[in-house]
């Protein structure tokens, strides 16, 4: 196998590689022309179907024509794998870019580059082929001889490679560190959103990635081990396999925790080339109603429990009443007698056939139409073939159907629910105790469902009654994000939106803060309609250095035992200083440890306990620190490099340099040692915690600076 290894790296091989980036531009520019100068096969007569066919030709042109333009400040391919001669490009002449004497080399990138006559110069990273960039290893080489990785300066500038050789004939450098790129792509300075890692997936990350779309694929994943990542690249993968079959079947959809997240993870998908992605949270999913008010614990507990789901079953059920008394309908100058009991035989009917609330008035309305219909046939009475539509439109038919079958909102029918305490105990009866029933009620008297005093919990509530009533339209592919905080109610909004299963499941239980949350996977699994799904671990965590992850490790054992123990694959031994203070100097240590920060590069975020944060951000604008504020500015992750994040919502971000104020604050709360490893959890280069009140004594023993 010798005669295959390339030659080793010689200096003049980053101007080779150079030149093969400009060839391949230019080729992509070509294409680009190419789509731009095409004439549409336009057919001018009048005809509107082929008016409608012509725009549709124009519009998937334009598009092709946009996926077209060359980013430049995106590199066109980021490695290559080289294969033995002919092996690849079997027709290829020795002279072809891609051949050398030796190998055929295959350049990955984030989308394909073809020559004039259709010859390969850079392979889209979601190409079957490509996957053996990802996988390939020494021990599996899959055909491959060698993978090489480009560095690339700030302006896409091709700088740097690294090689390894994948046949034990490489011999030396088979040991050779692989990961040097990776670690300085993790740490090149953050400014702003998150960035794609398509260049670096790493195997156990990449089986994921391509897991086939069904079934559901389940990630339970330390702090940073690239949960987020996976699910984003995942859905570019998909698209690319799945296109046609994915818009038929509704779409895709990202949903994450909060809008802050949504606003650090809404740069990824398009630099992969995909613009089409809803990226949505549980609330706007399910949001009927305008959220005025914060549930307590104990409220959203028990409204996040699935056994509301029975008693809106019961309470929405419940208003279809047979009738006490016959149905009497004028038409035709004749009455016509309905009996109660072929009434209630007509409801009982219906129900029997799993009908959707909402479908009900109008088949019962066809139905009593129907009987009417069957006494006027009886009696021989002429009639015209009007006749069954009035009876549909007749008086006293809508006004018994209003009795027995109501029309309804689900908005308006949670709020009477939730208004109406002998309603509710209707409902409720053997389902909820006493007590859980007024921790449910809605507060006031509100006049209608627009006023009404609703909270983040009640959304899930109204939208399993809207499901009652018509059935949700579905999506081709759900990816959840941070999975571990919902309720078993907001699982279920989930689940009926998921076509057949397609749906990706993100989470760590470890990180799990809020009040309702499942809790584990087995539940979480179920209430999502994926009792079946295994988890996958990920648990080699990049962002986070060793230092830093060990030290937050320790309040694993309590918050989350049976957990297994992460591992950071970067080692920086002085990436975590904690210092304790008097309470008066906290603030001071605080800026102190800010101002210090900001000397390097990147971003700087400091967390607080949600009550704390506004006092310490006025305190770094008076210090003229500029900093922006998590959850006020949308934004603000690329409003400054000064980010002041509550703890609430440091879920899924990441800074260069995190300061952590008072953990004893931050675990304070119910589930506070969960949102302290959250918190303790988003730095990747240097994390400086400092506090007046002891910590809490699961972190240990104090290593103080
Ligand atoms: N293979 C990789 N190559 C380069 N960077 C990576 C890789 N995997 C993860 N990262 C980086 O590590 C950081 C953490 O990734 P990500 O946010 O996806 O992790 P996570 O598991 O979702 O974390 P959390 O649980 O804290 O939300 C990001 O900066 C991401 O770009």
């Amino acid at each position: 196998m010798d005669e295959h290894v390339p030659d080793p790296a010689e200096p003049s091989d980053i101007a080779a590689e150079r030149a093969f980036l400009e060839t391949a531009r230019a080729e992509l520019r070509r294409m680009h022309e190419d789509v731009v100068t095409t004439e549409t096969v336009q057919d001018d007569s009048e005809d509107a179907d082929y008016t409608y066919t012509n725009w549709l030709m124009d519009q998937a042109r334009q598009r092709r024509a946009e996926a077209l333009v060359d980013l430049t400040d995106v590199p066109l391919f980021f490695g290559r794998l080289d294969y033995p001669a002919g092996t690849v490009y079997e027709d290829e002449p020795e002279a072809a870019p891609t051949r050398t004497g030796t190998a055929d080399r295959v350049y990955i990138g984030r989308r394909h580059v073809h020559d004039e006559n259709g010859t390969p110069l850079v392979i889209d990273w979601r190409a079957p082929i490509s996957s053996a960039f990802y996988q390939a290893t020494p021990e599996n080489p899959r055909n491959a001889l060698m993978r090489r990785r480009y560095g690339f300066s700030d302006g896409a500038e091709l700088t740097a490679y690294e090689d390894e050789y994948l046949t034990h004939a490489g011999g030396a450098s088979h040991d050779a560190e692989p990961d040097g790129l990776l670690a300085a792509e993790i740490e090149r300075p953050r400014s702003g959103p998150m960035r794609d890692i398509v260049a670096t997936i790493q195997p156990e990350q990449d089986d994921l990635v391509r897991a086939p779309i069904r079934p559901a694929v389940c990630v339970q994943g330390a702090p940073g081990t690239g949960k987020t990542a996976v699910g984003l690249h995942r859905i570019a993968y998909l698209l690319y396999t799945e296109r046609e079959r994915l818009s038929q079947d509704g779409g895709v959809a990202i949903i994450g925790p909060n809008r802050s997240f949504l606003s650090y993870i809404r740069k990824v998908l398009p630099a992969l080339g995909e613009v089409g992605v809803r990226q949505t949270t549980i609330e706007e999913l399910a949001g009927h109603v305008t959220v005025r008010r914060s549930a307590t614990a104990h409220e959203a507990r028990v409204k996040g429990d699935a056994r509301m789901g029975d008693v809106i079953h019961r309470d929405l059920w419940s208003q279809v009443q047979p009738p006490d008394e016959p149905l009497v309908v004028e038409h035709a100058s004749r009455k016509w007698r309905i009996p109660p009991e072929e009434l209630a035989e007509a409801l009982t009917e219906l129900r029997s056939r799993g009908i959707g609330y909402g479908a009900g008035p109008g088949l019962l309305t066809q139905r009593i139409a129907d009987l009417v219909m069957r006494r006027i046939e009886d009696s021989g009475k002429e009639y015209d073939t009007r006749a069954l539509g009035q009876l549909r439109r007749n008086k006293a038919v809508t006004a018994a159907v209003r009795r027995m079958w109501p029309k309804t909102d689900p908005a308006r029918l949670v709020l009477g629910l939730l208004t109406d305490r002998e309603r509710l105990a209707r409902a409720a009866d053997g389902i909820l105790t006493p007590e859980e029933q007024e921790a449910v009620s809605l507060p006031g008297k509100p006049r209608g469902a627009k006023t009404a005093k609703w909270s983040a919990a009640d959304l899930a509530l109204i939208d399993e009654a809207s499901s009652l009533i018509e059935r949700p339209t579905t999506l081709g592919h759900v990816v959840v994000d941070e999975v571990q905080d919902l309720t078993p109610m907001q699982c279920r909004v989930i689940s009926r939106r998921c076509n057949r299963g397609s749906l990706t499941v993100l989470g760590d239980i470890a990180q799990g803060t809020s009040a309702g949350a499942v809790g584990d996977w087995p539940a979480l699994l179920t209430h999502l309609g994926q009792p079946e799904a295994q988890p996958a671990v990920l648990n080699r965590g990049f962002r986070v250095p060793a230092e830093i992850i060990d030290y937050a490790a320790r309040l694993l054992p309590e918050i989350a035992p049976g957990l297994g123990t992460p591992t950071g694959v970067r080692h920086s031994p002085d990436a975590l200083e904690v210092t304790a203070t008097g309470p008066d100097a906290l603030e001071d240590t605080l800026v102190l440890a800010c101002r210090e920060a900001l000397k390097g590069a990147g971003s700087v975020g400091l967390v607080a306990a949600d009550a704390d944060i506004a006092a310490l951000r006025d305190r770094l604008a008076a210090e003229a620190l500029d900093p922006a504020l998590v959850g006020e500015d949308e934004d603000a992750l690329e409003a400054s490099r000064m980010v002041c994040v509550p703890a609430s919502l440091a879920k899924g971000l990441e800074f260069d340099a995190a300061v952590v104020a008072e953990p004893a604050s931050i675990a304070a709360d119910e589930r506070g040692l969960n949102r302290l490893y959250v918190a303790l959890t988003r730095a990747v280069s240097t994390l400086r915690i400092a506090h007046a009140h002891p910590l809490p004594a699961a972190l240990g023993e104090e290593r103080h600076v």
